[in-house]
């Protein structure tokens, strides 16, 4: 069964297999980064054996139980004789064990950033690298919004649970063993009972996050959709204006902004009890704890200074065991966003066959080929052949399959076995090599894209180091070179979201110079010059008769001008092939061909009189 976006799912071992695969290279810094905690961690357990001793051994009279080479270092003796100069000994060592600390915190906060940057680098670049490999179809499958948001906003996630929420899941494990192994050498009583309030408030705090996660899901989404509508409204600012619909987008981002400030409020509430029913658990422990605490010291099982340190341990524990709660109920969180993730890194990339030919060149042949999208039929039994250096025209009218003849072509899509087939020079398109096919085949859309970068660059994009001449000489053919030469920074000018905005009619005509310098055997023009007008148009296409040469060239267009010159003229009709033949033969049967022919003319006669109506009555 294939593989759908939404229920595509990991399996456990899978999940910490890619995790693991990430963090191999940069495994050294996470170690370190885990080492200096773990020091911190056991730093901090000395300050209440500080304060013990002073209390007991020091400003008391109880035998210090200390490592003998303590110790020699220490004069116990002395210390007990001024107990001022004592106090100024035990807040040195408070001061020395902060210091240590605070080095411990700086290389654990260093390794890590080091480290997650590897990390997330590593996951990014190879999302990106696949998307760039996935077939066409699906990437027509999957909103671009959200393929976005899986390599940026789930990446993100990712990165926090392995870079922190990971990281404190092993500092807190360790702290509790640490804490607990010197709290029972101090007292077991009181151990076991701070040891059964541990479950109470990791399990609280964990049933409680999961509870709420459905919750911080939502408002997840409610702030994408805040996004979005942002996003919209930016995109067509052109349309809004024009249709006078500010005052409609204002209300709609504001109905959706205060849903998801809305959310947020809840969900600040119920974090709000959390924490106070939380904080309330607490106290109730270190009362307990207290209480027996006092009991025992009472009781003479427990020096002062001993139970001041283990009052100290036990509130230590409260606050990671109650994050720990909430770092394993976020893991479900990470869980989703490594599905997410999971989903693109598994998808198959285009695949090239150790079989597959290079391009051979020679006559283009359509056998028999039947095609559709998603079950539904576009091209019908359609067959036709263009002959290697032909000029080849195909009319029909909207939704005809015109772009899909295209899009097979280019083996965007692959024709199903079975449903016939296609060949250039005899050898089946499906057993030749993608990369080469493309090479070979130079293509213009309705719509091209052109880069954030100069118009040179976007003209040189596929021979980056073309001379300056070669370059001009395609912007000349596309006759776009004039027009270029007059911008003032020439053909080092920007173009995109972040330069100049070119006219449609440009934009077509550089992705035509840019085709053109592909210097393919193959040419597309996929009705690429609906934006440029008739004269133009006339123009590119006589320029382009000179200089294309040998090449076999496929123009797509619904204007009979731009196709009449074409040594042949195919008409798609609801995806069956209607007509074929020259100009001259279409124009003599009536058919499709003759009827649109005669329209357009007509309404070209129309065009000239009534302009030359209007010059005659300035004059
Ligand atoms: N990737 C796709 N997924 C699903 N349906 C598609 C896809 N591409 C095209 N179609 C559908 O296939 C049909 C033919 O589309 P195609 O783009 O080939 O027509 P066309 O003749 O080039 O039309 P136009 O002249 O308007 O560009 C249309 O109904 C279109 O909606």
């Amino acid at each position: 069964m294939e593989e759908n976006r939404s229920t595509f799912k990991l399996s456990g071992r899978e999940k910490a297999g890619l995790i693991w695969h990430y963090l191999r290279p940069c495994w050294g810094h996470f170690a370190a980064a885990l080492l200096c905690a773990c020091l911190s961690m056991a730093l901090n357990a000395l300050t209440p054996q500080i304060i013990r001793i002073t209390v007991d051994s020091i400003l008391g009279s109880e035998e210090a139980k200390l490592p003998a080479l303590v110790l020699r270092v220490l004069p116990l003796e002395t210390l007990r004789q001024e107990p001022v100069t004592a106090l100024w000994w035990a807040a040195g060592a408070v001061m020395v064990t902060a210091l240590l600390r605070g080095l411990c915190s700086f290389g654990q906060r260093a390794q890590l950033s080091r480290g997650s940057e590897a990390y997330v680098k590593g996951l990014r670049d190879d999302l990106y690298r696949r998307i760039q490999y996935l077939p066409f179809a699906w990437h027509k499958q999957h909103p671009t919004g959200d393929i976005i948001q899986r390599c940026t906003s789930d990446v993100d996630v990712i990165r926090t649970f392995v870079c922190n929420q990971l990281v404190e899941v092993v500092r807190t494990v360790f702290l509790i063993i640490l804490y607990l192994w010197i709290m029972f050498r101090m007292n077991v009583k009181l151990s076991l009972i701070a040891l059964a309030f541990i479950p109470i408030v990791g399990l609280s705090s964990g049933v409680f996050y999961r509870k709420i996660s459905s919750r911080f899901k939502t408002a997840d989404e409610a702030e994408g959709e805040v996004t979005a509508c942002a996003q919209e409204n930016l995109t067509a600012v052109r349309v809004v204006r024009a249709f006078g619909r500010e005052k409609y987008e204002e209300d709609k981002f504001q109905a959706k902004s205060e849903r998801y400030a809305g959310l947020w409020i809840h969900l600040g509430k119920l974090l709000s009890v959390y924490w106070a029913s939380g904080t309330l658990l607490t106290c109730l422990q270190v009362m307990v704890i207290i209480l027996a605490g006092i009991h025992e010291s009472v009781a003479g099982a427990m020096t002062l200074g001993a139970f001041v340190a283990f009052v100290s341990y036990n509130e230590s524990l409260a606050w990671p065991v109650r994050s720990l709660g909430r770092v394993l109920s976020d893991m479900s969180k990470a869980g989703v966003s490594m599905d997410r993730v999971g989903y693109i890194l598994r998808s198959p990339e285009e695949q090239e066959q150790p079989d597959d030919v290079p391009f051979p060149g020679g006559d283009i042949v359509f056998d028999h080929v039947t095609f559709g999208y998603e079950g539904q039929p576009v091209l019908k039994d359609v067959s036709f052949t263009i002959r290697e250096g032909e000029t080849f025209a195909v009319l029909g009218g909207t939704g005809s399959g015109k772009s899909t003849l295209v899009h097979l072509l280019d083996r965007l899509y692959d024709v199903p076995e079975g449903s016939g087939r296609i060949t250039i020079g005899g050898v089946d398109l499906r057993h030749i090599r993608r990369s080469d096919l493309r090479r070979h085949i130079g293509l213009v859309l309705q719509e091209p894209f052109l880069f954030s970068q100069t118009i040179g660059e976007n003209i040189r994009a596929v021979r980056p180091d073309a001379p300056e001449d070669a370059m001009r000489r395609a912007a000349a053919i596309a006759c776009v070179d004039e027009a270029v030469t007059s911008f003032p920074e020439g053909y080092d000018t920007i173009v995109g979201e972040r330069g100049v905005t070119l006219s449609g009619g440009q934009k077509q005509r550089v992705a035509i110079a840019r085709m053109l310098m592909q210097q393919a055997p193959v040419m597309i023009f996929d009705d690429s010059l609906s934006a440029v007008d008739a004269e133009t148009d006339e123009k590119i296409r006589t320029a382009l008769r000179r200089s294309t040469g040998k090449a076999t060239v496929l123009l797509i267009s619904h204007r009979v001008t731009t196709l009449m010159q074409a040594d042949r003229i195919l008409v798609l009709d609801g995806g069956r092939v209607a007509e074929l033949g020259t100009h001259a033969q279409l124009v003599e049967k009536p058919g499709i061909y003759r009827d649109i022919y005669h329209i357009q003319m007509q309404s070209a006669d129309r065009a000239l009189l009534e302009e030359g109506g209007s010059e005659h009555g300035g004059h």
